[in-house]
């Protein structure tokens, strides 16, 4: 499944680029203000950050949400204190789009991470186009060549690379590559079975000083807790947040 949504993903952007050539998408991408340093503000500090997702609809979940209006959900997570929007650019399944991100980018002054199956540049320079500051680089989906290439375009671009890894060799190759945010996802991308406690079988293996991210699988504030307490900086969530009061859920998640 991994694999496919990359391939869909990477020729969905080779359709884009037969209208918007990469020499006009490199020129926006340059043109746009300095990205937000996501580093910054999703450093460790007393309270659990989280980074909260627009997310219509999924591959292991079908439909979650109506969002007609990606920046108003956006504006409320940034009231509801989020320290980031991520926002799914994925069309096919998740029903996102680069319009969603850039809507999202005007509205909040948060960083907004583009999530979706990146693996060419070409995709990393519409991602800082439409304004993201960060950028998902899945290490499964990517070779080491691929996935040093990308790093270093997104760095290089003033955004940040979020890794998202799955088990303890891809965090290897996280911590090979220099990678400052890393996230472990609970979900497999494959099977799309979730590991809650995947996170903390490996949270002693992340590189010293990176921002450690627990991705999926938050639906209460328990969850929360539970990643946590394992050594969470930050917290990715999608489902409970689309489908909850965004508010109310932010306001108990932030409370642990
Ligand atoms: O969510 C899916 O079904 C999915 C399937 C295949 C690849 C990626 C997928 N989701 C992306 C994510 O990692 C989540 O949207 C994100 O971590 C939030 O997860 P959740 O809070 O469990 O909605």
């Amino acid at each position: 499944m991994l694999s496919e949504l990359t391939a869909n993903a990477v020729a969905d952007a080779e359709t884009r680029r037969a209208d918007r050539p990469l020499a006009e998408v490199e020129a926006a991408a340059l043109a746009r203000p300095a990205a937000i340093d996501a580093l910054a503000v999703l450093a460790p500090a007393e309270r659990v950050k989280v980074i909260a997702e627009i997310k219509r609809s999924s591959p292991s979940r079908g439909a979650l949400a109506s969002i007609d209006d990606a920046a108003a959900l956006a504006r409320t997570y940034e009231i509801g204190g989020a320290s980031a929007i991520s926002v799914l650019t994925e069309g096919r399944k998740f029903g996102g789009s680069l319009a969603d991100l850039e809507s999202v980018r005007a509205a909040v002054s948060l960083p907004v991470l583009r999530k979706d199956f990146i693996a060419t540049p070409y995709q990393v320079f519409e991602a800082r186009a439409a304004g993201a500051d960060l950028v998902l680089l899945i290490v499964a989906a990517l070779d080491d060549a691929t996935l040093g290439e990308l790093h270093g375009l997104i760095t290089q671009l003033g955004m940040t690379p979020l890794v998202e890894t799955h088990s303890a060799d891809e965090l290897e190759r996280a911590a090979q590559l220099g990678a400052r945010l890393i996230g472990v996802n609970a979900r497999d991308l494959t099977t799309f079975e979730l590991d809650r406690d995947l996170f903390g079988r490996l949270a002693d293996r992340f590189p010293e000083g990176a921002i450690r991210v627990a991705e999926s699988a938050v639906l209460s504030a328990a969850d929360v807790a539970h990643y946590r307490a394992a050594g969470a900086d930050a917290v990715l969530v999608g489902e409970a947040l689309v489908t909850g009061d965004p508010i109310a859920n932010l306001s108990a998640f932030l409370a642990v």
